[in-house]
């Protein structure tokens, strides 16, 4: 397998080793059997491990804004019942990136308020349905809308659909986003491979894993050094290649601040000089999530716009979301071909 370069600041690149995501070897999946159980609090000394319909709507209101596993079981039970499949892939669509979704094929649809406990979306480019089918011959689940810390939802309600796809049987999770781009070889249109990511809502204090830490989803302290996986990403390279958009495609560091609002020149400075390569508001907390759960983690973003670092009177460089979507909607075919061939490559060396 090849090594892949990674961008960074001089336009040099390094070449990046080849071993795979490491697993965390905490999470046991759907249903886990060895789940620390709670003492009966009857004190006749059994243990259980099921919660009664009373305790799940009272955790429900003590936790309104988090999900117990039995509550995101409960939705996953409703896809996987409702659909009649049990998907291996996850995609999550970016901004103006629904077409990811679209061309799925037999897909069962469901609108995310008819999935009970499911936010709604409340962005535009973000449709607001789940579409459960088959991709190249792949079961893969695609939320057509994600869900974003600026729109007042907190991190674990915005993550909260990576989980429901690990106990729906996901094991690979692509994330996919519309992002400003900082590093200057980047163009609008380029497609950046994520390698790693600065996540400045965690530096803030934030992380979709705050609150008490489930086992059946991960451990405690998570660690996420080799979170995007190497092999995805080097085969990913080669598809690009393959579809002649090579000097297209690079490979970077994505940094997710909270929104709505995009960045004054002074913070694309700071991130620049932190190493960032691309700038969103999402996807850090979906991947820290698919990580802590031990999916595999692909993910790319789509640079919709470049990012002034320089101080300018020009208005054509303020970010805006229009330019934002027409980019993504110019550039959707191309995505979809890249996450159709790696789904291919994928299916084809499990089947
Ligand atoms: O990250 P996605 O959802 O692709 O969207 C990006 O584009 C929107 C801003 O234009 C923000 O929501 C930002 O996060
Ligand atoms: N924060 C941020 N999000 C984006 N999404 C698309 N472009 C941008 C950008 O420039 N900044």
């Amino acid at each position: 397998m090849t090594g892949y370069k990674v961008a960074n600041g001089n336009g040099t690149a390094k070449t990046n080793g080849n071993s795979n995501g490491h697993s965390n070897g905490h999470c046991n999946g759907h249903k886990s059997a060895d789940y620390t159980a709670q003492e009966n609090p009857t004190g006749s000394g059994k243990i259980r491990c099921e919660l009664t319909p009373e305790e799940l709507r009272a955790l429900r209101v003590l936790h309104e804004d988090t999900y117990p596993y039995e509550v995101i079981e409960e939705i996953a039970d409703f896809i996987t019942k409702g659909s009649g499949m049990r998907p291996k892939i996850g995609i999550i669509c970016g901004s103006g990136l629904g077409s990811l979704a679209d061309i799925i094929q037999d897909p069962k649809i469901f609108e995310y308020e008819k999935i009970p406990n499911f936010p709604v979306s409340t962005v535009e480019g973000h449709a607001g349905r789940l579409v459960v089918g088959t991709l190249e011959g792949a079961t893969v689940m695609a939320m057509q809308g994600r869900f974003h810390f600026y729109e007042g939802y907190p991190l674990a309600k915005c993550s909260m659909p990576v989980r429901v796809m690990k106990l729906c049987g996901v094991e690979y999770l692509f994330a996919t986003n519309a992002a400003g781009g900082i590093n200057p070889r980047f163009a609008v249109g380029d497609i950046m491979l994520m390698h790693d990511h600065v996540n400045m809502l965690g530096f803030a204090g934030n992380s979709p894993l705050q609150g008490p830490n489930d086992p059946r989803f991960g451990p405690r302290f998570p660690a996420l050094v080799n979170s995007y996986n190497k092999d995805l990403i080097n085969k990913a390279i080669e598809i690009g290649k393959a579809m002649g958009i090579e000097s297209n495609i690079h490979v970077g560091v994505y940094s997710c601040l909270g929104g709505p609002n995009y960045e004054t020149i002074a913070e694309l400075k700071a991130l620049r000089m932190m190493g960032v390569d691309a700038v969103g508001m999402s996807t850090v907390h979906e991947v820290i999530t698919a990580r802590h759960c031990d999916m595999k983690v692909f993910a790319f973003s789509l640079i919709t716009n470049k990012c002034a670092t320089e101080y300018s009177d020009k208005k054509d460089e303020e970010a805006n979301h229009e330019e934002v979507m027409a980019v993504a909607k110019n550039r959707q075919k191309a995505c979809c071909e890249l996450v159709s061939r790696l789904i291919r490559e994928i299916h084809l060396a499990s089947a």
